[in-house]
């Protein structure tokens, strides 16, 4: 029987994953199916991508000596960042050592603070984004406020999936906004960013391919509702005014080009019919509301493209199949307990659906654990199929 080390032997390459959450374990998968060797690792034991690895790490990936303890011990051709709470500045040189970082050392180390993809895209790119300012102090975030204006959407530096974020509506709540942003903030930055709250008709992730060997891909347009920043249902296509759609691809070209290197890209957008497009963010690797691809709406899932472009493999097309939604599985409880899910069986009784819980060995409040992915034929009625994954997740029980 072939053991795990002939495979590292025979394979063509070894990756790191750094993040081995929900979008990890279908990146694995993937990279399973085309015979590759790799090493999931996360901050604790169990996280949904190191159960479908050949190995698995446990450590904080925002200490650099620990990254570079686990790089030296794997030596892979390849470092897959899956999350951004990860000690970035040491991937230049792992990058000058001759590995390859995904999509690149420069774009995983800008996109992790938000100062630094919104002013590369703002000031360098002129790209349109929400007036911003930065605060150091609550004195500071007072002086921007009155600047931007209220509502205004406060955010720390360094934070994902909606952690410390608060919609302001007044003065009065400014300090509330400070201490919660400055308790979501990832690492020991005491510092946030004030947006202009951006009146938006509807929000997109345009999912960008960026190639070693081939021109930059874009995929249908996903549409997506956040709650307190963080996802709760996407759906694909969205549809949206064609000369927007283009407007966002210049946009994602440009952001992506400046930011080197090939994988896919969530690159997030605000649509208003009075005013256009806005940029907002974007993260160089598979995105949360990109996993309604997963309901084989388009002939490759974004998993799938991801790997290609990151192996140099071809990518010959990339074609919208059917319709499709996501509806996400969140936690009502914390507990260290391995959860239990009730509901799988009705929920399975629906056509045209696919069910996936991620396997998180712990639960945490609105921790997401899974998800509901409905598709439909081109053609059919998309708000339809939204109410139905929305019901068929609302009967699946977390507990
Ligand atoms: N300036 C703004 N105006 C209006 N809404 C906003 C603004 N900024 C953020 N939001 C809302 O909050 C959501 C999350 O914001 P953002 O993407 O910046 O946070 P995040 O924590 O990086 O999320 P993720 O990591 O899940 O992408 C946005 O998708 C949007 O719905
Ligand atoms: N918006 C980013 C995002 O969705 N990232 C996904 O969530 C995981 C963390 O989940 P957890 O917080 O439940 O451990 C990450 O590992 C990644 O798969
Ligand atoms: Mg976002």
């Amino acid at each position: 029987m072939q053991t795990l080390k002939d495979k590292a032997k025979v394979m063509t390459k070894k990756i790191v994953l750094l993040g081995s959450g929900e979008l990890g374990k279908e990146f694995v998968i993937s990279a399973q199916r085309k015979g590759q060797y790799i090493v999931a690792c996360d901050s604790y034991a169990g996280a949904p991508a190191m159960q479908v690895a050949d190995e698995y790490e446990v450590f904080d990936m925002l200490d650099g000596d620990a990254l570079e303890r686990v790089i030296t011990k794997h030596k892979p051709d390849i470092i897959v960042p899956e999350i951004e709470a990860i000690r970035t500045e040491r991937l230049y040189d792992f990058e000058k050592e001759g590995i390859q970082v995904v999509p690149s050392a420069r774009a995983v180390n800008f996109t992790m603070n938000r100062k630094a993809i919104r002013d590369l895209a703002a000031k360098e790119l002129g790209l349109k984004t929400a007036k911003y300012f930065y605060a150091t102090s609550l004195e500071e975030l007072k002086e921007a406020a009155l600047k931007v204006g209220f509502p205004c959407v406060v955010k720390p530096l360094m934070s994902s999936s909606g952690k410390g974020q608060s919609l302001v509506r007044s003065a009065e709540e400014l300090e509330n906004a400070w201490e919660y942003g400055c308790s979501g903030s990832r690492g020991d930055i005491k510092e946030l960013i004030i947006e202009e709250f951006i009146k938006f008709d509807s929000e997109i992730t345009l999912l960008t391919v960026t190639q070693k060997n081939g021109p930059t891909l874009f995929c249908p347009p996903i549409g997506h509702i956040q709650k307190g920043g963080d996802y709760r249902e996407s759906f694909q296509p969205a549809h949206i005014d064609p000369a927007h759609l283009k407007e966002a691809q210049d946009m994602a070209d440009k952001v992506t080009r400046a930011l080197t290197g090939a994988g896919i890209w969530g690159v997030e957008f605000f649509l208003s019919h009075e005013n256009g497009v806005y940029f907002s963010e974007l993260s160089p690797r598979p995105h949360d509301t990109g996993m309604v691809t997963l309901a084989g709406t388009q002939n490759l899932n974004e998993f799938e493209l991801h790997l290609r472009a990151v192996l140099g493999l071809p990518i010959p097309n990339i074609k919208l199949e059917r319709i499709g939604v996501s509806a996400v599985i969140l936690s009502p409880i914390a507990s260290k307990e391995t959860p239990k899910y009730k509901g799988l069986e009705e929920a399975l009784k629906e056509e045209d659906t696919y069910l996936r819980i991620f396997g998180k060995p712990f639960t945490k409040v609105n921790r997401r654990m899974g998800v509901v992915l409905c598709y439909a034929p081109i053609g059919s009625d998309l708000d339809k199929l939204r109410d139905k994954a929305k019901d068929i997740a609302s009967r699946v029980e977390v507990y």
